[in-house]
């Protein structure tokens, strides 16, 4: 049986603006790759129609042979397949600690317990303190989200989403709005993940892109233009004409 995911002409249609055509898309375990193109390519789409936000039009998505195509969102997310929660979804006033017992207590099925307070629980204080440290948040783990840097609060957001312990994790423009000076914080956060964890990253910071990613998808027009390794992404005249601003880009 087929592992991962498994996307095969997947088309999406908004009245008569057609913002995907035709997707075929693998992510097998331990995948690292990236989903790039201009603006209004139908990248936030295709990451949509993976989660069950959007349903296609047409296509298939299957995981791990199963057709997962008519789930809802949530049944997605209890499979595996994980998009990074935004930001505006941290309750910047808790602290990171306490930011990230939500999803651990909430993938526990155990919402009820945020009513009494969760931090006696080791099991969940353990899985929170690892979490932590896999994003380097020791000394900010006491304070308020909203002391933290952009970069940093990003971190959080990821740190949350894995606390899913999802097998399929799409980042969705991890670096955006994050200052220069803060994007190794990104960078080093995306290559420390599980090994076998599959990563879909959309993002436009191209430096971010050929850093991490094994495998590039180039997306245009809501199709799929060319796929293959950095190097041949970089190498490929249409890419750089198209998307990467010109023959010297
Ligand atoms: N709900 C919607 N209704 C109508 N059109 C939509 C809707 N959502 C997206 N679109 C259109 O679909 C196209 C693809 O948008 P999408 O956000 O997927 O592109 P993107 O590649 O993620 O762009 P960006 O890099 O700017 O985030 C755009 O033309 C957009 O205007």
């Amino acid at each position: 049986m087929p592992t991962g995911l498994e996307v095969r002409g997947l088309s999406k249609r908004f009245g008569g603006l057609v913002v995907a055509e035709g997707i075929d898309l693998d992510l097998a375990p331990g995948a690292r790759t990236a989903l790039i193109g201009p603006n209004g390519a139908g990248k936030s789409t295709f990451a949509n129609l993976v989660t069950g936000i959007l349903r296609p039009s047409a296509g298939t998505i299957r995981f791990d042979g199963r057709d997962i195509g008519r789930l809802s969102e949530r049944q997605r997310v209890s499979l595996g397949i994980a998009k990074t929660f935004q930001i505006t979804n941290l309750f910047t006033r808790l602290t990171v600690r306490e930011n990230l017992r939500l999803p651990v207590l909430e993938r526990e099925g155990r919402c009820m317990r945020m009513f009494r307070p969760a931090q006696g629980d080791p099991e969940v204080e353990a899985e929170v303190d690892a979490l932590i440290r896999q994003f380097d948040l020791e000394p900010l783990a006491d304070r308020p989200v909203s002391d933290l840097a952009y970069g940093q609060q990003r971190l959080v957001e990821m740190a949350l989403t894995l606390a899913l312990r999802p097998r399929v994790l799409i980042l969705d423009e991890p670096a955006a709005g994050v200052p220069s000076s803060e994007t190794h914080l990104i960078t080093d956060a995306i290559e420390a993940l599980p090994g076998d964890l599959a990563v879909l990253i959309i993002e436009h910071d191209m430096e971010l892109v050929f850093r991490v990613a094994a495998s590039i998808v180039v997306l245009v027009n809501g199709r799929i233009l060319t796929e293959g390794t950095p190097d041949t992404i970089a190498a490929d005249p249409e890419v750089r004409r198209l998307y990467l601003g010109g023959e010297d880009g």
